[in-house]
């Protein structure tokens, strides 16, 4: 007989769900599920114990979403020949899940701000218009829905070189088209839509920004960020000013204003024109990357449910990938999670709902080493933390 696992009073394989975020900087979301199942596999097949393991690698709407949803996707990224944000020619990533549905893209593959660490930054003349031949190849491609990743830009131009990529025009009062950045916003006077690709307002767009920023103010895209893109005070104060101007004229032209509402501030302001135009949404991330990769439902059957990331303290519990496992989890299931580092305090954990945290760290070395030994580290400590559990659920229950 299998030393099958006594839960709720039946006979059933031990099911395991792993859901881990990357290792940012050392291993993609999808190798550390595969060394997180190896390592599940090897302490369950020691105890004679069989067990069902989903696999299921994760994001929570930054870097790597891409990445984790090719790898929940089983699909390979796809091209397309796009410009930087200063408008030298790139290669950019996207993904396409395999019913041909949805589109996902990371808008840092265009207009991110390490493509332009080479070369002094133009914070004025930055510009998202990279980012419309990703969006053009999705809806050639026939998506119904566009997942819009951001953050990590180099621009600041409200998302309009985006816009004008998909067919606006932007006009000053003299009927002539703009040039391209956030520096010429303030001369804004209308915005022609007449020529925007009909496809874009058809299809439903979720965008996951990576902070809750306004466009505009001391909190606003231009003053936080724009000095990290070489916008010094002056550039601030014009960037500012010529996104409060595209509120003023988006909000002409539908009614809506877009000053004040979380999240517009984001890569420079490249949601603004999005949600007023297109009505796009703004979500959380790593709830959008739930909702696609339908996590709850996977997760539900568990009865052990994996996590990890690569430093896990008190930022992992707001909203990142292990706060969004542990609510998708079911209730008084174990949430476990490995991690290269584990910072929380005791105190922390006990909140979090997390049953367990454990840190692959094994003894002093060189960052170097521990990047090429992480997978390993991560199928070791899983293991380890797995022996555990198996011994407990193979020992007969009272
Ligand atoms: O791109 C940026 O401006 C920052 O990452 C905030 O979104």
């Amino acid at each position: 007989m299998s030393n099958a696992l006594q839960v709720h009073d039946q006979d059933f394989p031990v099911r395991v769900a792993i859901v881990p975020d990357s290792f940012k900087g050392s291993a993609r979301a999808v190798d550390v599920a595969a060394a997180m199942e190896r390592g599940v596999r090897d302490a369950f097949g020691a105890a004679g114990i069989e067990a069902t393991v989903h696999t299921l690698p994760f994001a929570d709407g930054g870097e790597g979403t891409l990445d984790a949803l090719l790898g929940a996707w089983g699909a390979e990224a796809l091209t397309v020949d796009t410009t930087d944000a200063l408008g030298r020619p790139v290669r950019a990533r996207y993904g396409l899940s395999p019913d041909g549905r949805t589109g996902v893209i990371e808008a840092a593959e265009a207009n991110g701000l390490p493509l332009v660490s080479d070369v002094p930054l133009r914070p004025l003349t930055a510009t998202t218009r990279g980012i419309g031949p990703l969006v053009t190849a999705l809806l050639d491609a026939g998506v119904e829905e566009i997942l819009l990743c951001i953050g990590g830009s180099a621009t600041t131009d409200g998302g309009t070189g985006l816009l004008r990529a998909l067919g606006a025009r932007l006009l000053d009062r003299d009927g002539r088209e703009l040039p391209d950045g956030g520096g010429s916003l303030t001369e804004l006077d209308r915005l022609d839509t007449s020529g925007l690709d009909p496809r874009a307002r058809a299809v439903r767009w979720r965008i996951a920004c990576d902070v809750t920023n306004p466009l505009v103010g001391d909190r606003g895209a231009a003053a936080v960020f724009g000095p990290q893109k070489g916008a010094g005070p002056d550039d601030v104060r014009v960037l500012d000013a010529g996104l409060d101007r595209l509120a003023e004229v988006l909000a002409q032209a539908t009614g809506e204003d877009v000053r004040d509402r979380p999240g517009l501030g984001a890569a420079g302001g490249l949601p603004a024109p999005l949600t007023a135009l297109l009505g796009a949404e703004v979500v959380p991330g790593s709830r959008m990357v739930a909702d696609v990769l339908d996590a709850e439902r996977l997760m539900a059957a568990a009865d052990l449910v994996l996590t990890g990331e690569g430093r896990f303290d008190g930022q992992s519990l707001g909203g990142k990938v292990v706060d969004a496992v542990r609510r998708l989890a079911p209730a008084g299931r174990p949430v476990v999670v490995i991690a290269g580092d584990v910072s929380v305090t005791p105190e922390e954990l006990r909140r979090s709902g997390v049953t367990a945290a454990f840190s692959t760290a094994r003894g002093p070395r060189t960052l170097e080493r521990m990047s090429e030994e992480v997978l390993a580290d991560i199928e070791w400590t899983t293991s380890n933390c797995c022996r555990l559990l198996a011994h407990h659920f193979a020992s007969p229950h009272a």
